[in-house]
């Protein structure tokens, strides 16, 4: 099929069916008009995670683009709030940074969306294919979950070295819908998603500096939200081997792991999951930003320390 042909398969495909993607070409081009913008060039990208954001002071020469002024970046769709005022999801700020980290060009994504926010997964991830194709070689995706792994702690610092994509059990998949093999094959292994070169790196580095208390390695599982999980449900996955949960950060992996970027998953355990049926604890966002604040200085060194190493 020509290039043009498959964007008219795409469109056909999008009237049909509940596939919402961007085709190549879209891509390239919002890719385009994102670099026409920007005189950084970047080969390193990082997606920040709730109340992560502050990842953004660690580069220089920064240069920013709102997501509402990019074709097809989902921008938060937040909620209204007892003053009637919409506000986007705490967190989560919505802006593309652009700058330099140990001489190396990155760009960051301060906020992400989530499937909760009512997005088509395919919208979810259109950013890191438009990173792919301005250049990104390597992702540091970060995110903010609760410690289902009794052994875990508030502020733990986990390197993602799996996950369990519970949405994907339903086809819940940005790789569902018609596959353009330019950003990667049908079927790709899901099996080495978090780089083992990278993981090593994140823990050699983390244990110089000082961070070994609190550094773990475990499985991420990615659940829908909005709401927490049910006590039953966190159960159900300390039983699957899962050690911290989110709603967030599996789609963006898939994703850059199908279009060949190298991918470091970094998770801060914000909370614990209630596992007992009569705690009078409850799962809460505020909390997960304040720990957030509370880490942000160390997820800071870590990941400049790292990508200083590469
Ligand atoms: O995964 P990130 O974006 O860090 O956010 C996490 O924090 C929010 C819940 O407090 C959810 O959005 C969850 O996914
Ligand atoms: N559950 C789901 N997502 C989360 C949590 C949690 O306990 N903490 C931060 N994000």
């Amino acid at each position: 099929m020509a290039t043009s042909e498959v964007n008219v398969f795409c469109r056909q495909m999008s009237g049909m069916t509940s596939y919402e993607g961007y085709s190549y070409e879209d891509v390239s081009r919002i890719a385009k008009s994102v670099l026409d913008r920007v005189k950084c060039r970047p080969h390193i990208g990082i997606i920040c995670g709730s109340g992560l954001g502050g990842l953004a002071n660690m580069l220089e020469d920064k240069e920013v683009i709102l997501y509402e002024d990019i074709e097809g970046f989902p921008v938060s769709t937040g909620h209204i709030n007892l003053e009637h005022t919409w506000k986007p999801v705490p967190g989560h700020a919505g802006q593309l940074v652009f700058g330099w980290l140990h001489g190396k060009q990155v760009v960051l994504m301060k906020g992400r969306a989530h499937l909760y926010e009512g997005y088509d997964v395919h919208k979810i991830i259109l950013p890191v294919r438009v990173m792919k194709l301005m250049g990104v070689k390597m992702l540091f995706v970060t995110n903010a979950s609760g410690g289902i792994n009794p052994d875990y702690n508030v502020g733990d610092i986990m390197i993602i070295k799996d996950h369990f994509n519970m949405p994907g059990f339903a086809a819940v998949n940005p790789l569902v819908g018609p596959n353009d093999d330019r950003f990667g094959p049908r079927f790709p292994p899901a099996s080495q998603c978090y780089s083992l070169r990278l993981r090593k790196i994140v823990r050699s580095i983390g244990e110089k500096l000082g961070m070994s208390g609190y550094l773990r390695e475990g499985v991420y599982c990615f659940l829908g939200g909005p709401s927490f999980e049910t006590v039953t449900e966190c159960r159900f996955l300390k039983v699957a081997g899962v050690d911290a949960t989110g709603m967030s950060t599996v789609p963006e992996v898939l994703v850059a792991g199908h279009c060949g970027i190298e991918v470091c998953g970094i998770s801060l355990v914000t909370n614990k999951c209630v596992m007992e049926y009569d705690s009078k604890q409850v799962a809460n966002h505020e909390e997960v930003l304040e720990t957030g604040e509370k880490r942000a200085h160390d997820m800071q060194k870590l990941i400049s320390a790292v990508v200083g190493e590469l």
